[in-house]
């Protein structure tokens, strides 16, 4: 199933005028996640008519003791009309769908030739995977070693619940619910979940139980388990679930190899903010500028060199899954090859910077992996007392090096000296892995130029 990211870029690349095909195996199902994402997020985006609920401010526990309130708006998007918006769109602009999973790839000078499952073969100048933690086509050379976050969450109607209607949970790491089952207790001291919450009214909320992190990741047994001990102990009972949803996201880990012929936005090409799992306001920020980078690269805007609609052709055998989209270009040696092309679009995507981001941000992975409930603790006390602009900055991939540089310094700076000495245990091996990495990153080459 195609989602947001790939859709995205459908709609952007056909409003220049571009022929595109999307090969989706279930067009028109709903996506299957509750996603959440701070409103100017989604305003910058001028996406604000999608989000259906929102919250003016949003609260995090630390424990039964310490809570704190964020002054950040925060939204639920509605997911049904953000994608019936994306698929008018598309539709309005002659995007064609191709109902079917893709199964390979072959490329040539200026061109690739998709194969889906059912046979049928389709032609373009440029193809995208967006098959998101599938990772179908885009390749990678080295190992995939990612931290995992798991989440269990239910949209569910309630007698009642303990929380205000006016604020969204962003964060409960309060146990006291677990005091009755030791192995839970300790393996939740170790590898620590929190609650998340969307309270849309008094008596129907949303409820995700989540490990930020983990190496290998939680099992979902282990999360559901506490979650039902922590929803009886705050008293919350369920009349009925209207969704429930179990999420497994890969989370850092290495990019893909850039650059490659197939182009990749999304899960796919490592858009997963590395430290909290998010990824829809970064990957739909991300999808304009690789839209006008492949119609760039394709020569200025419209049909010069792409005109034809996909070419359909019979061909045999089924196995995986794969979603792509294609741009269809009937012109064979104009312009830049399909390398060279491709090369373009994947520097403008990861830049120096923004690879450069992305591993200060797998660094901050690396620390969460190794803190305790405690530590956790203490790691977002200091976290969230930082300024603003910087806790939201991080979050919201908005700081680039140099900023994150100062980000760290003052994390350290409001840290306790307990917590200072856990991220200085914790951190100093993936510090020095990141400094080293950083000091041997180049920008990336584009031959088009
Ligand atoms: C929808 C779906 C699919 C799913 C969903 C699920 C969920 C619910 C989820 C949720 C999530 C969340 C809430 C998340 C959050 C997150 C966060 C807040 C995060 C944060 C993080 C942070 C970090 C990591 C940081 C880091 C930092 C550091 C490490 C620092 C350090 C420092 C030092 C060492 C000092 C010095 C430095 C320099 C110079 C650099």
């Amino acid at each position: 199933m195609q989602g947001p990211a790939g859709l995205a870029v459908a709609q952007r690349v056909s409003g220049e005028g571009v022929d595109v095909c999307v090969v989706d195996p279930a067009p028109q199902s709903v996506w299957p996640n509750n996603y959440g994402v701070w409103v100017d997020e989604f305003e910058d985006l001028d996406l604000l008519d999608c989000l259906d609920y929102t919250w003016g401010s949003a609260v995090v526990y630390l424990d039964d003791a310490r809570k704190k309130t964020l002054e950040r708006p925060y939204g639920r998007v509605n997911r049904t009309r953000l994608k019936s918006k994306m698929l008018e769109a598309c539709i309005a602009n002659g995007v064609q769908f191709h109902q079917a999973k893709v199964k390979d790839v072959d490329h040539n000078v200026s061109k690739s030739i998709v194969t889906c499952e059912d046979g049928t073969m389709i032609e373009a100048a440029v193809v995208l995977d967006a098959t998101g933690h599938s990772r179908r086509l885009v390749q990678y050379d080295k190992p995939f070693n990612p931290g995992y976050q798991i989440a269990y969450g239910i949209v569910a109607e309630v007698d009642s619940h303990p929380f205000d209607v006016d604020k969204m949970l962003f964060m409960d790491w309060r146990d006291s619910h677990l005091h009755g089952d030791k192995l839970l207790m300790d393996g939740n001291l170790e590898l620590p979940t929190f609650l998340y919450a969307m309270p849309f009214s008094a008596n129907h909320i949303f409820l995700e139980e989540t490990s930020l992190v983990a190496r290998p990741g939680v099992p979902m047994d282990v999360i559901q388990k506490r979650m039902e001990l922590r929803l009886k102990h705050l008293g919350i009972h369920v009349r009925s679930i209207e969704e429930d949803e179990k999420c497994v996201i890969p989370m850092g880990g290495v990019l893909p190899v850039i650059p490659q012929r197939v182009l990749g936005i999304g899960g796919t090409a490592g858009m997963v903010h590395p430290s909290t799992g998010y990824m829809v306001a970064r990957t739909l920020a991300a999808a304009p500028l690789l839209a006008e980078s492949v119609i760039k690269s394709l020569g200025g805007s419209t049909s010069t060199h792409v005109s034809s609609r996909p070419q359909y052709s019979q061909k045999v055998e089924s196995s995986t899954y794969s979603q792509g989209l294609e741009a269809t270009s009937d012109e064979d040696n104009a312009g830049p090859s399909g390398d060279e092309l491709a090369a373009g679009v994947w520097a403008d995507l990861w830049p120096l910077e923004r690879q450069q981001q992305r591993a200060f941000f797998c660094f901050g992975m690396e620390v969460l992996l190794k803190l305790d409930l405690a530590g956790t603790r203490r790691f977002f006390d200091a976290f969230f007392d930082l300024e603003a602009h910087l806790w939201q900055g991080f979050l919201s991939s908005r700081l680039y090096f140099i900023e994150l540089i100062g980000f760290g310094l003052s994390l350290f700076k409001h840290a306790t000296n307990h917590a200072r000495a856990e991220i200085v245990a914790s951190g100093t091996v993936p510090l020095a892995k990141l400094i080293l990495e950083v000091a041997q990153m180049r920008p990336p080459k584009d031959q088009s130029k």
